[in-house]
């Protein structure tokens, strides 16, 4: 795919979700230390740049309750500028197919596939490491994705070791809610003395995620949706993404996960994703 991608390009961000996310304590600045699994889905977000010599960064398709000056494609994209000195400009248009506050990870992705796809397209010569600086002061997890594989993260979630969890397929929900991830990482009653496992010893099927009963308690219509995901029969886990809202059941097959997905209830919306543990541009 590296060879073939320009100017003309369709340029795809993939969705995240956390197999588990412990909170195993707090920064002096606040921030949360975590241990997670992050692994990709075969959905996500798609971006297209326009070049421009006016050295202007543009955002053709602006989303509702986002000021251009917020959005994450046109924040990664002045930040690149910034750092690498070019001069030339871009018009960017997103499509945007994630639910924003959804914990799938969606305007991270759409940041790091930006900082990826304007490293390439300027020409600016930085490396994944150069990216990843820029991105992880973007949010906590873009890093993941210029890392470019599923991974073991720790720290804020830019210390990353490559993992390779069985073959799977996901039943997703998205319940009608936006959650603030500060909300629930500020929490008072978010518990943040979960004991640290050594990566190396993650196994797919340990760990919880500890913002769950949080967000939860907050926003009853994730509850009500991980409750029904719970019912079902052959998943591998059932847990939230991120600090939510989306949550999700694990299957190892396809048409298990269809099957769980033809039962959905009339008012709950859903949908069937695999599990990709190589980002779509990490050949780049
Ligand atoms: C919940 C996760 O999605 C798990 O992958 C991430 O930790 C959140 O990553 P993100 O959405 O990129 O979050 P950021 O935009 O960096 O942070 C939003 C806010 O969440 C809180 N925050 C975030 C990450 C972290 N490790 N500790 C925190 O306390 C901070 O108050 C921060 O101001
Ligand atoms: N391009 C973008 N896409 C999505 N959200 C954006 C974007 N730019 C800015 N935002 C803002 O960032 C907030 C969080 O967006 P995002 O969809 O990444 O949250 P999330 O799914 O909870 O992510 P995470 O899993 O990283 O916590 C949105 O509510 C929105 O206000």
């Amino acid at each position: 795919m590296a060879a073939r991608l320009n100017w003309d390009s369709d340029w795809p961000a993939p969705a995240k979700i956390n197999l588990f996310l412990h909170v195993i304590g707090r920064r002096a600045d606040g921030y949360h230390l975590l241990q997670t699994v992050f692994r990709f889905l075969d959905v996500g977000d798609h971006l297209r740049f326009a070049p421009r010599d006016d050295g202007v960064i543009a955002q053709n398709s602006p989303l509702p309750g986002v000021a251009p000056e917020q959005d994450l494609t046109v924040r990664a994209a002045r930040a690149l500028q910034a750092a690498s000195g070019v001069r030339q400009g871009v018009s960017i248009t997103l499509a945007k197919h994630l639910p924003l506050g959804g914990g799938l990870g969606g305007g991270s992705s759409d940041a790091a596939t930006t900082l990826l796809a304007l490293n390439h397209l300027w020409q600016c010569g930085l490396s994944r490491t150069d990216l990843s600086v820029i991105g992880l002061r973007l949010g906590a997890d873009v890093p993941v994705f210029i890392h470019g594989h599923s991974a073991f993260g720790e720290g804020v979630g830019e210390r990353l070791t490559d993992v390779s969890p069985p073959p799977a397929w996901y039943l997703l929900l998205a319940p009608p809610v936006a959650v603030s991830t500060a909300e629930i990482f500020n929490a008072a009653d978010l518990r943040r003395d979960t004991s640290a496992i050594v990566p190396g010893a993650w196994q797919s099927d340990f760990g919880v995620n500890d913002l769950e009963a949080v967000t939860c308690r907050r926003y009853p219509e994730v509850a009500r949706h991980l409750a029904w995901l719970r019912t079902l029969d052959g998943a591998s886990r059932v847990a939230m993404s991120g600090s939510g809202a989306c949550c999700f059941a694990e299957f190892g097959t396809e048409s298990a996960a269809r099957t769980a997905l033809a039962r959905l209830p009339y008012d709950m919306r859903g949908f069937v994703a695999r599990g990709v543990d190589v980002h779509p541009l990490a050949q780049m």
